[in-house]
């Protein structure tokens, strides 16, 4: 059998089959390669019995601690609220040697929540795919999802060097792009890049309909697309992005604080009609825009 045929795990348990859990197990089932055999776990009976309806796993069940006990690798998908619950529960049952990874989208409080449940024999893997869309469920899944997408990968002093490859070589066949930070650098970059648009997305639809009601006007009637544009990811899932905010607190306050600072210096520069300033600032976003887009398609 050629190296690349054969999968990376035995047997694979995906807990939380929703965007990204599903998402993991269609690439599964469309690629063969990543396990022989795959177990989705979520404690939503419904979520269950529409992941069989969909037929995306072997197996699907409520109960954690048994899919566990059977698999070569748990991952888990759950809020970044619920990870250290899910891993209590996962852990114990977990086979020697087996490998423990997560997806979530913040890493120091994740790692910290999860650490007390670690066992000297289970490497733990934490990572995160920088990938999604505004959509969540086990519907929302995609099997290319993570096509060129940076995966972020956080190892521990806990992460043995043969669980780090294989769970490299999974995301490599999942289709992404691979890059090593500790957890501190990776809460800080994601604050900027992901959590901090989807706090200013949510809030400014908020501040918009606050307006409509002052005004008793039909504001958001004619929001066209820069505000459609601008807000597509504040129909994002409010449990998830609760916990992430809460779980990135430092770090998300600190580059709300800067952004602020430099909103209050654009502010500062219309007020007094620096146009050069203005010019400025929106010349810089511009390339910075178009550059993103030349990268995507690179
Ligand atoms: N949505 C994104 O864009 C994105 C991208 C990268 C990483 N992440 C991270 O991936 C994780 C999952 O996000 P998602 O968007 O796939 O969420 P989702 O809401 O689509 O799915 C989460 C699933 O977890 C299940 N669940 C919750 N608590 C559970 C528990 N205690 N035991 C078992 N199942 C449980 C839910 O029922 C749900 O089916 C989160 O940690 C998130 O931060 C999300
Ligand atoms: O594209 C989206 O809708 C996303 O919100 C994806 C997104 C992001 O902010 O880029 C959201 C959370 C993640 O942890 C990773 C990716």
């Amino acid at each position: 059998m050629a190296e690349d045929t054969v999968p990376v795990f035995d047997t694979l348990a995906v807990i939380g089959p929703g965007l990204i859990g599903s998402s993991v197990l269609r690439r599964a089932q469309a690629e063969g390669n990543l396990a022989r055999k795959i177990i989705a776990v979520d404690k939503s009976p419904d979520v269950c019995a529409r992941v069989a309806e969909l037929g995306i796993a072997d197996e699907v069940t409520t109960d954690a601690a048994a899919a566990a006990a059977q698999a070569d690798c748990v991952m888990l998908c759950v809020p970044v609220g619920a990870m250290g619950a899910v891993a209590a529960q996962v852990v114990p049952a977990m086979k020697p040697g087996a490998v423990l990874t997560d997806v979530g989208s913040t890493k120091v409080s994740v790692i910290e929540a999860i650490s007390p449940s670690l066992r000297a024999d289970v490497p733990y893997v934490p990572t995160h795919p920088m990938a999604g869309t505004e959509f969540s469920g086990p519907d929302a899944g995609l099997a290319d999802l993570f096509e060129n997408r940076w995966c972020l990968i956080t190892p521990l002093d806990c992460t043995t060097a043969e669980a780090l490859e294989k769970v490299r070589t999974l995301w490599e066949r999942c289709g992404a792009r691979l890059r090593e930070m500790t957890p501190a650098h990776h809460d800080r970059v994601c604050a900027i890049v992901s959590h901090l648009p989807h706090l200013l997305a949510f809030t400014i639809c908020g501040t918009a309909d606050d307006l409509a009601s002052e005004t008793r006007s039909e504001v958001l009637d004619f929001a066209a697309s820069g505000f459609r544009d601008f807000t597509r990811i504040a129909a994002s899932d409010p449990i998830m992005w609760r916990d992430i905010f809460l779980s990135n607190r430092e770090a998300l306050l600190e580059m709300l604080g800067r952004f602020m600072e430099d909103a209050q210096a654009m502010a500062r520069a219309i007020r007094w009609e620096d146009s050069d300033y203005i010019v400025d600032r929106i010349e810089r976003g511009r390339a910075i825009r178009k550059s993103l887009i030349e990268n995507k398609q690179a």
